[in-house]
């Protein structure tokens, strides 16, 4: 396993096993590759334990992990509580905001992190930084209604953002189209010192579903090291 695969695992592994506690009945499951051990840290649990708690997925792909490890899943309109929600990151900074959204999969995760009394961020420690932008440079991703993708487009580059661009399929022609059935746009702004702003800024644009900032929501952070080590981030 490399050591990019192995930090992923190790944090996966460690937020599981000090957030998941028994007495949770509804977990919610992030997307992404470091999801892909958040899931086998969760099949390594007291089966009978797994029984009694329902899982709610993010995306087409960790519904898929979850039905594949005979877990029940559900969802936000059935459980509308979730105990706790764990899901990986493209970048986070010094005060836990974090850039979501380079599977596409940002929409659904927002709504069941938000879901939840506690959301846990796990990644490797490339995803580390101080300000937004400074190792996550393709962009902050925007899920757009497709009719309005080039009007979004448009407002996007008039808000800074000149490398703003539709992301394309790479083994189909044409866009990639998220699991709600819209476009994903990646909008380039450097280093983001008020996310909060940008992300107010980006939502109010009409044809903007949601935006791959989580701003004040995630409440710690584990950081697979290069070294075997995890560190982690509070608020
Ligand atoms: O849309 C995808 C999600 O926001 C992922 O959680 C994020 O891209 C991190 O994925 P990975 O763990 O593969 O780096």
């Amino acid at each position: 396993m490399s050591l990019i695969e192995q930090a992923k695992m190790k944090a996966a592994y460690q937020a599981v096993d000090e957030h998941v506690l028994p007495s949770h009945r509804v977990i919610g499951v992030g997307s992404g590759s470091t999801v892909v051990h958040v899931v086998a840290r969760l099949l390594q649990r007291d089966p009978e334990l797994n029984a009694k708690t329902v899982f709610v997925p993010t995306s087409f792909q960790s519904r898929g992990l979850l039905l594949d490890g005979g877990l029940t899943v559900g969802d936000v309109e059935q459980y509308s509580e979730i105990d706790v929600t764990i899901d990986g990151a493209d970048e986070v900074d010094s005060q836990l905001n974090a850039i979501k959204g380079g599977g596409a999969a940002h929409l659904q995760e927002k709504v069941v992190a938000e879901a939840a009394k506690k959301f846990v961020i796990v990644a490797d420690y490339r995803k580390d930084s101080k300000v937004l932008g400074e190792q996550w440079t393709k962009g902050v991703p925007v899920e757009v209604v497709p009719f309005a993708w080039r009007a979004v487009l448009k407002k996007l580059q008039e808000q800074g953002s000149k490398d703003a661009k539709l992301r394309m399929a790479v083994a189909k022609a044409g866009p990639v189209v998220t699991d709600n059935g819209n476009f994903i746009i990646d909008a380039p702004f450097g280093l983001i010192h008020e996310p909060a702003k940008r992300l107010k800024d980006i939502k109010l644009i009409t044809g903007v579903v949601e935006v791959g900032l989580f701003c004040n929501m995630a409440e710690i952070a584990y950081f697979g090291c290069e070294d075997g080590s995890v560190t982690i981030r509070t608020k």
